[in-house]
């Protein structure tokens, strides 16, 4: 069974972070394995609370993977602090792990900080030059190149830019663009730039789709997919579980991981 590993925070609520990281790889079929960064205090209806936990607790966890049973990818989540972000790279470096994707999470849909405002210069530095993948949203990717994105060229400028950073390929994730009936992401790898492009769906349970889009795209690397191929398949994941969102707690609700399996379970039939 191919493996993948999470490093990222914990949401109590299930619907982000490690909690859908985790969910994702095994619906994938693919071994999840994780380090925990932080631990939040979370629900439907925001953060309450985030506890980091010790740059030694978090190599600590790293190793324990690393010295033993070792990983196929690995994705990277809510990193929080610049200490946290140096440990974890050096950690990564001295794995030589390849398959590394970054989701650059900064902020939660409540508004919520996941990242210190000081630690992006640590995340361009140390992390990004890493990554075979990054996947910002749109407000991660102008924090990142400093530009403001309204358009798909916007999008394209900035993607290019990314890549200046060392990135191999970079998907620009278009949960947040201002198209009320598509979502589109754009990939570039430095060469060609690929649209993916979904109908919107109207709901308010979208909690967890950044860290559920990335988990998958992952999952897929571990397995020996293309970085085309992977995001293809995430697309299709991140679909079905919004299209199959859950309605529990009062505010935004968590996406469905088991949906695009149930799915494929039906077409089958
Ligand atoms: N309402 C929606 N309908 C369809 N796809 C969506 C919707 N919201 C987000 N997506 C998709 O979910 C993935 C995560 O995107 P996004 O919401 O931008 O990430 P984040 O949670 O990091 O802000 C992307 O593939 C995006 O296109
Ligand atoms: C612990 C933790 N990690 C990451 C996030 C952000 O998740 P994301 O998929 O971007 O979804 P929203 O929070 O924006 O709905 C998180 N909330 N918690």
């Amino acid at each position: 069974m191919n493996k993948a590993l999470t490093i990222a925070g914990s949401d109590s609520g299930g619907g982000a972070g490690i909690q859908a990281d985790l969910k994702t790889f095994q619906e994938l079929e693919v071994f999840g394995m994780s380090a925990i960064t932080a631990v939040t205090a979370q629900n439907t209806l925001g953060v309450h609370g985030v506890y980091p936990m010790t740059p030694e607790a978090i190599i600590q966890q790293i190793q324990a993977i690393g010295e033993d049973i070792g990983t196929d990818a690995v994705k990277t989540g809510m990193l929080f602090s610049s200490d946290i972000i140096e440990a974890v790279s050096e950690q990564v470096r001295k794995y030589r792990w390849e398959n590394l994707v970054v989701d650059p999470v900064m902020i939660a849909k409540g508004g919520a900080s996941l990242l210190q405002q000081e630690a992006i210069f640590a995340m361009k530095t140390y992390l990004l030059p890493l990554a075979k993948v990054i996947t910002p949203n749109i407000p991660e990717a102008e924090v990142l190149t400093g530009l403001t994105i309204r358009s798909a060229e916007d999008k394209k400028e900035a993607a290019l830019r990314l890549v200046e950073l060392g990135v191999q390929t970079v998907v620009i994730k278009g949960g947040h663009d201002e198209d009320e009936s598509e979502s589109t992401d754009l990939l570039y790898d430095g060469r060609e730039f690929h649209t993916f492009t979904n109908k919107r769906i109207q709901t308010k349970n979208t909690h967890g789709t950044g860290c559920t889009f990335s988990a998958a795209l992952t999952a897929e690397l571990a397995k020996g997919a293309s970085v085309y191929d992977a995001v293809l398949t995430a697309k299709e994941f991140i679909q079905a579980a919004i299209e199959d969102g859950i309605e529990v707690g009062h505010g935004h609700g968590p996406t469905n991981h088991g949906a695009f399996r149930k799915k494929k379970e039906l077409g089958n039939r």
